[in-house]
């Protein structure tokens, strides 16, 4: 057992703790001042590209001003421990304070919303400063910068062997890699991968999309204020020009070329363009066009930069699938729908929708294209607001509420075309699903995967799996979460009929544990056998509610809707 743990910590850490022992042993190869100047310039980029690419390669938000972070340790530091007598070691979190408050004035506006709004945003940080210190250059120091920044002390030793600096910066990268790279490889990971490859998705599993992306973007911006910091501390000097908006699209470089999404991949990009202008130190003519060269082969043939040649590895893995939850029933709504309405410009795609669907109860909305199905489970789940009426969840009022809200809930839901999250394999796709639950997922996620019988794709990604399979992770994902509720799109659609017992069989055990269905859908086989009632939407509004046989004798309905229909019988 000890065995056991031992080795799996190890390939947690392992990758980590071996990059970060081989960057002790540079010192073993070279003590050159200088060559260690270098690479100690090069760890605080690190830190820096390490803190972007929790923000960009993980959860796929770009900022094109992250070097005015840099700059706002770097300023904090100077200016306190010149000016105001503090020392380094106290002026150090004014800096990161500083950088995490604007981080926040940006990121709350902008990260509320999607797109390049926090690009756009941080794109003038490198004007702004420039023109904030030289408006206030009669204590900033102006272009002039500012010097004799006192070296970092500890006790009455000043630390100004480049040996001990480099030792100092390298024990600080550590433990900022270490943490980083936990939180990456942790349920966080999953998360923040799962706001950038689909937001609506992410919010349908619980997550509050808007305060992550937050958080990230305060915590990266954190990290760069103290590599700021520490790197003004070593070199005593800071002037506005070394963090123009070049050095910004530098870091951004660096992560792009050595690949996003890995962390080591920043580390790499850091290391191979870092290093590059000492090497081509005698052509230094021509190291914009090699820079730019290198850049467009990489963007040709590696798109994910150098690190996505190589598969992402999971540090997740199927466990003992644990017993199967006790079946839960009560005659109480767990969802009541009244009077919702919503309209799209001119189109009124829902009008007057009223249900309620009780634990252990399927309740299928069915009707011709257009007749506002979609929509229907789109205002229930909170993906868009509706304009009129309200819904209940549980008895709690959710008309007004995101849809993580919903889905911490209860609510779980499937979209018409299976909305999984690429980057992620099979399992965390699971265990995304069962992280609203709290608590440890990997147990739930192995539960799911064992019942749905898809232990054999566990390791596979999404893209790498069959339609029906897809079909079923999907819906794993949302039964990871134990839902009160499942919101089912279409999810016969492209199914074989042997495919289609299968799922129903899926949907009746989910039935008989408690759990309260909507399911939509044109196959008829699935529907009819399956179903307590069934309702009928034509343009939005409701034509019928009751039965299936009541339902499938209906005139109207057949008119509207089955009539149309060859496999109407069940
Ligand atoms: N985001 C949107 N913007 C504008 N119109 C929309 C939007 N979503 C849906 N509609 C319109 O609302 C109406 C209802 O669409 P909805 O997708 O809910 O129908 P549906 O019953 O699910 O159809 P299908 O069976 O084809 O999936 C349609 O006229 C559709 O064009």
């Amino acid at each position: 057992m000890m065995a056991r743990f031992m080795s799996a910590a190890w390939m947690k850490q392992g990758p980590m703790l071996g990059i970060l022992a081989s960057f002790a042993i540079v010192p073993l190869v070279s003590q050159d001042p200088y060559a260690l100047g270098v690479w100690t310039f090069l760890l605080l980029n690190i830190l820096v590209v390490v803190g972007l690419d929790l923000l960009l390669g993980y959860a796929g938000q770009l900022s094109l001003g992250h070097g005015i972070f840099v700059a706002i340790g770097a300023y904090a530091s100077g200016l306190l421990t010149t000016k105001a007598g503090f020392s380094g070691w106290a002026a150090m979190p004014v800096g990161m304070l500083a950088a995490a408050l604007l981080a926040a004035i940006v990121a709350v506006p902008t990260l509320r919303l999607r797109g390049y709004y926090l690009a756009m945003a941080t794109l003038g940080f490198p004007v702004m400063f420039d023109a904030a210190i030289r408006v206030t250059s009669q204590w900033s120091g102006g272009s002039s910068g500012i010097i004799s920044i006192p070296r970092l002390k500890v006790g009455s030793y000043i630390l100004r062997d480049p040996l001990v600096y480099y030792y100092l910066v390298l024990g600080v990268v550590a433990v900022v890699l270490l943490v980083v790279w936990n939180l990456a490889n942790s349920r966080l990971g999953l998360k923040l991968r799962a706001i950038h490859a689909d937001e609506t998705a992410a919010s349908a599993r619980g997550i509050n999309v808007t305060s992550l992306k937050v958080m990230v973007f305060v915590a990266s911006a954190t990290i760069a204020a103290l590599s700021g910091s520490l790197y003004v501390h070593n070199v005593q000097f800071v002037a506005p020009d070394t963090f123009g908006l070049n050095y910004s699209l530098t870091l951004v470089i660096m992560l792009v070329v050595g690949g996003m999404g890995r962390i080591w991949g920043g580390i790499l990009g850091v290391v191979l363009l870092g290093w590059m202008p000492e090497l081509l130190r005698e052509a230094a003519t021509w190291q914009p066009v090699i820079f730019g060269s290198i850049l467009a082969i990489i963007m040709l043939f590696a798109p994910s930069g150098l690190a996505g040649f190589v598969r992402r590895r999971s540090f997740f893995s199927p466990e003992e699938a644990p017993a199967g939850r006790p079946s839960v029933s009560s005659d109480k709504p767990v969802l009541a729908v009244r009077d919702i309405g919503k309209a799209f410009g001119g189109v009124q795609a829902v009008k007057g929708l009223s249900f309620d669907v009780c634990a252990g109860e399927i309740k299928s909305i069915i009707g011709p294209n257009g007749a506002g199905k979609s929509t229907a489970l789109a205002l229930i789940s909170g993906a868009i607001a509706a304009d009129s009426g309200t819904i209940k969840l549980g008895g709690h009022s959710v008309g007004q509420r995101p849809a993580y809200h919903r889905a911490r809930l209860g609510l779980g839901r499937t979209f018409q075309h299976a909305r999984l999250i690429p980057t992620l394999t099979v399992y965390e796709n699971m265990m995304l699903g069962a992280s609203v639950l709290g608590g440890r997922c990997e147990a739930e996620a192995s539960r799911i995967l064992h019942q749905i019988n898809l232990e054999h794709v566990a390791h596979a990604f999404p893209g790498e799996t069959n339609q029906y399979e897809r079909k079923l992770i999907e819906i794993g994902t949302a039964l990871a979460a134990s839902p009160a509720l499942l919101l089912l799109d279409e999810p016969g659609a492209g199914l074989s009929s042997a495919e289609i017992e299968q799922l129903a069989s899926l949907l009746r055990e989910q039935k008989e544990k408690g759990c309260a269905i909507v399911l939509v859908d044109h196959i008829m086989s699935l529907v009819i056998p399956l179903s307590d009632s069934i309702l009928v939407l034509n343009s939005g509004s409701p034509i019928m509610d009751g039965t299936p046989a009541k339902v499938i004798a209906d005139a109207d309905v057949r008119r509207a809707y089955l009539g149309e229909r060859s496999d109407v019988h069940a």
